[in-house]
């Protein structure tokens, strides 16, 4: 058995000289040349890897090398390494704080620069451009939506957003048909998503519109973050049936973290990462893991679900867990993974051998064992046997998919959708009706004379102060469940924040103001309060306090 892995040593140059910075108690370590800094995952690969972009037309090969994650002096991810293929489904498990999840997020280019300390990500063979990461999806465990518009509403206004500009609206429209009908949620489409007070659509058909809504921009690479936490068994596996075959089907690649999956799930794997204490325990077939665990002397009960004994073993004891770890790392090293740069650089050969030859080039010369197979690291390897480097693809696209002003009126119309339930509740009508009575009944008929001068001013008061602070309670209540979907939809790329803030004051404003305008409207002449020329001022004073609250609430909260 290998010596116990010391985790603060500094990992072996690798045959290609990369060093990658090795995460130190304070963030000491051998450093690459090229990692000066901490980088993003987008500069990071652009900075490891002097490669031509792969083209993503036919489906994506995942690598990713020697991530190394460090939050607060704590090593989350240490030199994780894996490859996925097109039309492969990798599950990513491990016990809970295993850092399956922050592996999702390094993939995606959502760990903060900070914290990333080295690793390599390529899409096929090259560094994830603004272009490619179009093409990634990101499914979070959380599914969060508007819970006041109806399933077809979010996926038409996701559509609407996410798609480009050019394409026409029939097509956005059949676009979402057909997703609708490739995750079976076709028979909710007009069930609201629902809120903690009104309920709306189950939990298995939250996941699937989760779902849903990402795979809209088509991705080739789908990262799936616990996509069956939360459902029972028989919809668990229904939804990962309908993952597997979109997979298959659609040639796309599929990374999903799983927590304790069924055995019939299980055996849809084609490749298992089991993550322990942040290392890799196993990275190869699913279906060798427990070829794997035997060699170690590690045997399940006969008929014993794979998932649960693996991950029974991970958690059985830190030497056991360190006796799997340190197999798995001499399992590596003899493994075609390692020289994956070496690979990368075979590239420039093999795309040069493949337009000779018409064929694929495979690495050659290295060793695989333990389910690592050697087609595994084939780069750009697609079906119809073409190497999918596109050398001519540029990166300068635009940043968002859609205009300022399509962000704008789409941003608007849904707002208005979401908003008008929420500020038109019988709730708070019951409660201006009932506030207008008693303003009315207390000031009615006020003669206007200089005695009575401190009781109008202090009516006037009370309605200015009182729409001063309505529109902020109410943008504080409303704005925290916004907040997620505003942010998720922005780390996915779909729009300005400046749209999207024009876009709320402006929904939200007529509908802010009709409570006002009732309000004044009532209780003016029944106070008697004067001529139309007083109304129309008070009217006006009312409306700038309540536009004022709302609009400086909405920006302290972006
Ligand atoms: N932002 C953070 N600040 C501090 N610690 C963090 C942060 N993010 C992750 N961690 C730590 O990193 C470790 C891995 O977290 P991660 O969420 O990736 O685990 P996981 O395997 O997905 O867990 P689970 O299965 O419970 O979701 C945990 O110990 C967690 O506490």
């Amino acid at each position: 058995m290998a010596a116990q892995h010391d985790k603060t040593a500094p990992p072996a140059q690798h045959s290609n000289g990369f060093y990658p910075k090795v995460p130190g108690e304070h963030g000491h370590g051998k450093t690459n040349p090229a990692f000066t800094g901490m980088q993003s995952g987008e500069e990071l690969s652009r900075l490891t890897v002097p490669l031509q972009r792969g083209s993503v037309k036919e489906g994506v090969n995942l690598h990713f090398r020697g991530i190394y994650v460090q939050i607060d002096g704590k090593d989350v991810l240490h030199d994780v390494s894996g490859t996925v293929k097109p039309g492969e489904l990798l599950a990513v498990m491990g016990p809970s704080g295993s850092g399956k999840t922050t592996l999702l997020s390094v993939l995606s280019g959502r760990v903060a620069p900070e914290h990333l300390k080295s690793g390599e990500i390529l899409i096929n063979g090259g560094p994830i451009t603004k272009r490619i990461k179009r093409k990634i999806c990101y499914v979070l465990q959380q599914d969060i939506f508007l819970g006041n518009l109806t399933l077809r509403e979010t996926l038409m206004f996701t559509a609407m957003l996410r798609l480009p500009e050019k394409m026409a609206y029939h097509e956005k429209e059949k676009k979402v048909e057909e997703i609708v009908d490739a995750l079976d949620i076709r028979k909710c489409l007009d069930t609201l998503i629902g809120t903690d007070i009104k309920r709306g659509l189950s939990g298995g058909e939250k996941k699937r519109a989760n779902i849903a809504s990402e795979l809209l921009t088509d991705p080739s690479l789908m990262l799936l973050d616990e996509p069956t936490s939360g459902l029972d068994s028989s919809t668990a596996y229904s939804l990962m049936t309908t993952v597997k075959q979109y997979t298959e089907q659609h040639n796309k690649t599929v990374v999903t973290t799983i927590h304790q999956p069924s055995s019939q799930i299980y055996h849809m794997f084609d490749k298992l990462l089991l993550m322990a204490d942040g290392e890799i325990a196993y990275f190869g077939d699913a279906h060798n893991i427990l070829e794997f665990f035997s060699r170690l002397g590690m045997q399940p009960k006969p008929n014993y679900n794979p998932a649960d004994f693996i991950l029974e073993k991970v958690k059985e004891s830190d030497e056991v867990e360190r006796k799997i770890i340190n197999a798995s790392n001499e399992m590596r090293k003899v493994s075609t993974l390692s020289p994956l740069t070496d690979s990368i650089e075979t590239l420039s050969t093999s795309r040069k051998n493949s337009t000779q030859n018409g064929g694929i080039k495979t690495i050659s010369g290295q060793n695989h064992r333990n389910g690592l197979d050697p087609k595994d690291v084939h780069l750009n390897h697609v079906p119809n046997g073409a190497v999918a480097v596109d050398m001519g693809e540029s990166d300068k696209e635009a940043k968002w998919p859609t205009g300022f002003l399509t962000q704008y009126k789409v941003l608007t119309q849904r707002n208005f959708k979401e908003a008008k339930p929420r500020l038109y509740s019988r709730l708070n009508w019951i409660q201006n009706i009932a506030v207008t009575l008693i303003l009315a009944l207390v000031w009615f008929q006020t003669p206007l004379v200089e005695e009575k001068i401190r009781d109008v001013s202090g009516a006037i008061f009370f309605l200015i102060t009182y729409w001063g602070f309505m529109p902020m309670a109410d943008a504080l209540l409303a704005f925290p469940s916004e907040r997620l979907v505003v942010n998720k939809e922005r780390l996915a790329g779909s729009y300005r924040l400046s749209s999207y803030y024009l876009a709320k004051v402006t929904s939200e404003a007529p509908l802010m103001l009709l409570l006002p305008t009732f309000m004044i409207s009532v209780c003016y002449p029944m106070c008697g309060f004067g001529n139309a020329a007083g109304f129309f001022t008070t009217w006006s004073l009312l409306m700038l306090s309540a536009l004022t609250a709302q609009v400086r609430m909405e920006g302290r909260n972006e």
